[in-house]
């Protein structure tokens, strides 16, 4: 393998198959509606996922929260294709309703950039094989502009800061202009300000490119300030599904929101007497 393609081997071979087969070149990928039925997922004997039943609309902003080892990654694998059901089915859907297979992206907690790439090479390894590399760069200029890093395009991962590496992250996700895009815990291991610029960031975009977004969060706060709708899991199963009815952009300590936090709590705590 010649150096170029194993590295792409190596950042995308997380991404599901039918990511990268569907990623357009540059373009954007229409949201996709997403429906899981009856889903079940069992490592041995530990069930993890119990009979989920959820449907996402295409573009809707959803969140998940639960308690550590509820199931809420495992849930996302399955999401990517990164992982199979043990039973259930799980479906994308395209405006009409028909079955249609997303570019789907996923942003982990850890930005898992390239050291030995530029920003804006790590950003174009998003984009696969195939593509022309004058067009490739040009894609990765127009999403770094996005993510406000067009300042370091030439610049190495090892110089960034935490935030600008995830920023770099987000645009590697962002630059085949998924139709779903995969947020699992990105911005938990930043500093409380940077979490809360990287949360306007994630807003932006979204509001801008239109994906239907699925993310993973311990943070009730930041739940309820992005997502349209709040997924409480708790062992494997739907505690809690909330829509957040407030306009966007959202005050950070607004009464409402706090209020809606409360549920949330008590829902993952499990204080809320079951309702
Ligand atoms: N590949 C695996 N093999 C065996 N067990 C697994 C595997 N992946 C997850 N599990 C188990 O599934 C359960 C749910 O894990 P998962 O990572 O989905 O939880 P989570 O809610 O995302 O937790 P956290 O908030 O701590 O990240 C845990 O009991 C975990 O040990």
């Amino acid at each position: 393998m010649t150096s170029i393609a194993h590295e792409r081997f190596h950042a995308v071979a997380e991404e599901p198959a039918y990511a990268r087969e569907n990623a357009p070149a540059v373009g954007r990928s229409a949201p996709a509606a997403i429906s899981l039925t009856g889903l079940e997922k069992s490592f041995g004997a530990n069930r993890v996922l119990r009979g989920i039943n959820l449907h996402i609309p295409a573009g809707q902003f959803v969140a998940v929260i639960g308690k550590s080892g509820c199931g809420k990654s495992t849930l996302l694998r399955i999401l990517m294709g990164l992982d199979e059901p043990s039973a259930g089915e799980l479906h994308f859907e395209d405006a009409d309703g028909a079955q249609a297979s997303p570019n789907a992206r996923i942003v982990f907690q850890e930005p898992r950039l390239l050291p030995w790439l530029s920003v804006a090479d790590n950003v174009v390894v998003g984009l696969g094989d195939g593509i022309d590399s004058r067009a490739a760069a040009k894609a990765a200029d127009a999403v770094l502009a996005e993510v406000q890093l067009s300042e370091k395009t030439r610049e190495w991962p090892a110089r960034l800061s935490g935030g600008q590496r995830q920023r770099v992250a987000l645009a590697r996700a962002l630059v085949s202009r998924p139709g779903v895009l995969a947020l699992d815990e990105p911005l938990g291991a930043l500093d409380a300000l940077t979490r809360i610029s990287m949360q306007e960031l994630i807003n932006r975009v979204w509001r801008e490119l239109g994906f239907t977004a699925v993310l993973v969060t311990h943070d009730v706060s930041e739940a309820v300030h992005l997502a349209d709708r709040v997924i409480v899991l708790d062992e494997g199963r739907i505690a809690l599904d909330l829509a957040i009815p407030y306009p966007r952009p959202r005050r950070h300590g607004h009464p409402g929101l706090a209020e809606l936090e409360g549920r949330l709590l008590a829902a993952i705590l499990g204080t809320d007497g079951g309702h």
